[in-house]
């Protein structure tokens, strides 16, 4: 647990944050200039911040009195560029970052790490015969044999085209889920951070704010930029495809949901994302509708909408979903907290693979 609360000026900027980060992946999200990089230098031991103080699992690394030196904190860190020695093989800079470790303390095998991120073949390469991504391949391998206590990721796929982005993601992945070591990382992101972030920071002007679960964090500041609809994210997992229908079946705690195809395989974990203004509300289970999803629930909850329409909180089995009607509607389906009702959409995006991408592009979701 990395517990921050601190205080820090540079020139006209302020950087404040209070923060306790726990396991997996934290991405640190926000526009350039934000402090980002601010935050995660004093975490390095680069900066020391001017008030406050860093503790990590209990130990003090900063705070009014103490300062721990960055090679005391047994932190690895990937930069954007990736920083390896030029004049050392691939072999050689995965060593260097061991070679810092007292023996007893080195727990990273070389093997384990060439074989994790497929560099294996590339040990006695220098540098300047690798592709950018085989450079950020080595760099993580850097990072990890130098056996880190945390790391910190400073938008280390910026400087690849989208297709190499696509390879190193997996890597990326692997390491949050095998090494058991917690990631702060920095991007601008937003379908980067939707894939890999376990939690998110959002940075605002200095002020680094929420930390919460990735895909509402951004959906809600994605919907106050107008970028993105309000919307409804549900945690399903992938059942099966349907090849001719070019469409997915996954079962959620609300019920079994059809996606528009996707490439993830089965028993993957996924959240999909149901905009409020493709949900119609049912008082009886409809048939001859287009929808092809449709699940049910109780009304929990009636509150004001936008335009005169009203906001109505549906319990479909845990599953709280947010649909808008009418007052007309709500009058005439005599709905109140309660009434047995059924939801109908049609197929849904999942949230990391479509929806923050359009919603980038500052288009509405593509729902069918
Ligand atoms: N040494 C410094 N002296 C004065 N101001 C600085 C200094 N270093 C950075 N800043 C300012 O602090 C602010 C935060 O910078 P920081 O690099 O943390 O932002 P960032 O969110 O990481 O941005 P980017 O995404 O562009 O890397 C910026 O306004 C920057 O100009």
């Amino acid at each position: 647990m990395l517990e921050l609360s601190i205080r820090h000026r540079q020139g006209d900027f302020r950087l404040e944050a209070d923060l306790k980060l726990g396991e997996g992946l934290t991405a640190l999200f926000g526009a350039s200039g934000s402090g980002k990089t601010t935050l995660i230098s004093t975490v390095a031991g680069l900066i020391r911040p001017q008030e406050g103080r860093i503790i990590f699992n209990g130990e003090i690394w900063s705070d009014g009195s103490t300062f721990l030196p960055p090679h005391r904190r047994r932190i690895g860190y990937v930069f954007q560029e990736g920083r390896l020695f030029p004049h050392l093989t691939v072999l050689q800079n995965l060593r260097y970052g061991e070679r810092l470790l007292p023996r007893a303390e080195r727990r990273e095998d070389l093997d384990r790490i060439a074989s994790l991120l497929a560099i294996t073949d590339l040990l006695a390469r220098r540098p300047s015969h690798l592709s950018g991504g085989e450079k950020q391949r080595v760099a993580l391998g850097r990072a990890l044999m130098a056996s880190p206590k945390l790391l910190l990721m400073d938008e280390p796929l910026s400087a690849l085209d989208s297709a190499l982005k696509a390879q190193i993601l997996p890597y990326i992945e692997r390491i949050r889920d095998g090494f058991g070591v917690p990631i702060l990382y920095v991007s601008h992101q937003v379908e980067e951070v939707s894939r890999l972030a376990n939690a998110v920071v959002t940075f605002d002007k200095g002020r680094a704010s929420s930390v919460g679960r990735p895909d509402e964090t951004l959906a809600t500041v994605l919907q106050a930029s107008g970028d993105l609809p309000a919307g409804n994210f549900i945690e399903a997992e992938i059942t099966g495809h349907h090849e001719a229908d070019g469409l997915t079946e996954a079962r959620s705690s609300a019920g079994p949901l059809l996606l528009r195809r996707t490439h993830l395989s089965v028993g993957t974990r996924v959240r999909v994302f149901v905009p409020v203004s493709d949900i119609v509300v049912a008082i009886e289970p409809a048939e001859g509708l287009s929808a092809l999803n449709r699940l049910s629930g109780h009304v929990r909850d009636i509150g004001e909408g936008e335009g005169g329409s009203v906001t109505l909180t549906v319990d479909c089995h845990g599953q709280p979903m947010v649909a808008q009607v009418t007052r007309r509607s709500l009058r005439q389906l005599a709905l109140e907290p309660g009434k047995p009702v059924h939801l109908l959409f049609k197929t849904v995006s999942i949230a990391s693979e479509g929806l923050f991408r359009q919603a980038r592009g500052g288009s509405r979701s593509q729902s069918v």
